[in-house]
């Protein structure tokens, strides 16, 4: 049977500051704002028989080339149910509720997320780090985004 470890990465470094506005609802939204976002992640790696898993190095430089990529821009969801996001010129054009909002592409990720959200944030870096991580032998993966201290949605991927 294969002995498997768990290992955490959980480092002040893996962080991103971000704007976003939550959308709860076709016509009630959070005004825009930012969060010092910060990811997490556990594996469930197979144990060797010198008592080594993974060399978890690798996942901290992972970890921090997705925060890298996510940090400092505004984030904004392309899939949202309730909001509708067309380019202008060097611009987005959100249309929210009768409202529009312009927010220069240059500063702008436009994401395949139904929502500005620690949850989908979680899934969206989650899908990078798996496929980062093929072919790795790795059981599980876990990944956690946090808006603040104590508040954090996580994503899991199992191998099948
Ligand atoms: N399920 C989710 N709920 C909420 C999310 C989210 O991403 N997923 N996000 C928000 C807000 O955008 C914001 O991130 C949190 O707002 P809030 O907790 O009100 O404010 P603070 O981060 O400043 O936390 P304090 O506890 O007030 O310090 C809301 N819901």
């Amino acid at each position: 049977m294969t002995e498997y470890t768990s290992l955490y990465i959980d480092k002040e470094s893996h962080k991103f500051s971000a704007a976003h506005f939550t959308i709860f609802s076709a016509t009630e939204r959070e005004r825009l704002h930012g969060h010092n976002y910060s990811v997490s992640a556990s594996f469930l790696a197979p144990m060797g028989d010198n008592g080594f898993s993974a060399d978890y190095n690798v996942y901290k430089n992972r970890l921090a080339q997705l925060c890298d990529e996510l940090d400092e821009y505004m984030l904004l969801a392309a899939d949202s149910p309730y909001q509708q996001v067309e380019e202008d010129g060097d611009f987005y054009r959100v249309h929210f509720n009768g409202e529009q909002m312009l927010f220069l592409r240059s500063d702008t990720l436009l994401l395949p997320l139904r929502n500005a959200t620690v949850e989908e944030f979680a899934g969206y870096l989650l899908q990078k780090l798996v496929a980062l991580s093929a072919g790795e032998g790795l059981r599980q993966i876990e990944l956690f985004v946090a808006s603040g201290p104590g508040q954090k949605a996580g994503a899991v991927w199992r191998s099948k």
